[in-house]
């Protein structure tokens, strides 16, 4: 069965060799899916396009040894170019995620094909009415926020005006409620971040820096992931109690 029928967002780590301190980008990813990370992007501004199906090849072998290519998905930060490269090459990549200024989803679509994941970054400006009425016949998630400004990213979350739109918690929840498809939230999150989070009723969140430049990349993971779950846990819980007992 292809993984975008049945694909976890919920623990979503990007990540390029920009991002490790100088560690493998593979380790980082390592520890992640070991941790119970379950989406991987690649995701680098500075590296070539050979480097990138090399990075994409460490990765889905990663995910492979783990015995988890059935339920990790591997996708690539607007290089539909590399994806296309990688899987001449037989690597297994699931999908991409583009912004607004990438190559269009529907472009993405066509050349990867009904199997794959399409992820796209919502429109900053008027979040709201853009989510409600954009086509999603194409898409299969948004990727939004921040929810603190950030450094990995520092252009993210730039509204018509020059400025830095962080997001609420409130208008996050309202998002999740709107979204026709999953929506996940990053930007500056950290562990404390995720119990509000995953209160909010989005499909997941994602990290770079929480992981990537941690001392302990499989602690932080870890301790992500276990936070996430139990939120969503007690969650579940609480919401199968029933109203008239
Ligand atoms: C899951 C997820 N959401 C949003 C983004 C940001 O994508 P984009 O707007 O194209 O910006 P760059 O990542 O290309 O700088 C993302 N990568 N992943
Ligand atoms: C918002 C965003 N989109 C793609 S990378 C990124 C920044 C997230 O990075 P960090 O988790 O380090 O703040
Ligand atoms: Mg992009």
């Amino acid at each position: 069965m292809s993984i975008r029928k049945n694909f976890d967002l919920s623990a979503y780590l990007v990540v390029g060799p920009e991002n490790t301190k100088g560690r493998p980008v593979e380790t980082i990813i390592k520890d992640a899916i070991e941790s119970g990370f379950t989406c991987v992007q690649i995701r680098s501004k500075v590296a070539s396009a050979i480097e990138l199906i090399q990075l994409t090849r460490e990765a889905s072998e990663v995910i492979a040894q783990a015995g988890k290519s059935d339920e990790v998905a591997l996708l690539v930060n607007d290089r539909l170019d590399v994806i296309l490269a990688a899987r001449k090459q037989g690597i297994k990549v699931d999908g991409i995620h583009v912004g607004q200024s990438d190559i269009p989803v529907e472009v993405c679509r066509e050349y990867l094909g009904e199997d794959s994941i399409v992820g796209l970054s919502a429109r900053t400006h008027e979040l709201l009415e853009y989510i409600k009425t954009v086509d999603v016949s194409q898409i299969d998630y948004f990727g939004a926020g921040p929810l603190h400004e950030t450094k990995t990213k520092p252009d993210c979350g730039l509204d018509l005006d020059g400025k830095i739109v962080i997001r609420s918690l409130d208008e996050i929840s309202e998002l999740a409620q709107l979204s026709p498809i999953p929506l996940v939230i990053g930007g500056g999150v950290k562990l404390a971040d995720i119990p509000p989070l995953a209160e909010t009723g989005v499909e997941g969140f994602f990290v770079v820096s929480a992981v990537t430049e941690a001392d302990d990349p499989k602690l932080e993971a870890t301790n992500l992931v276990k936070t996430w779950n139990l939120h969503k846990l007690s969650q579940n819980k609480t919401n199968k109690i029933s109203p008239f007992i």
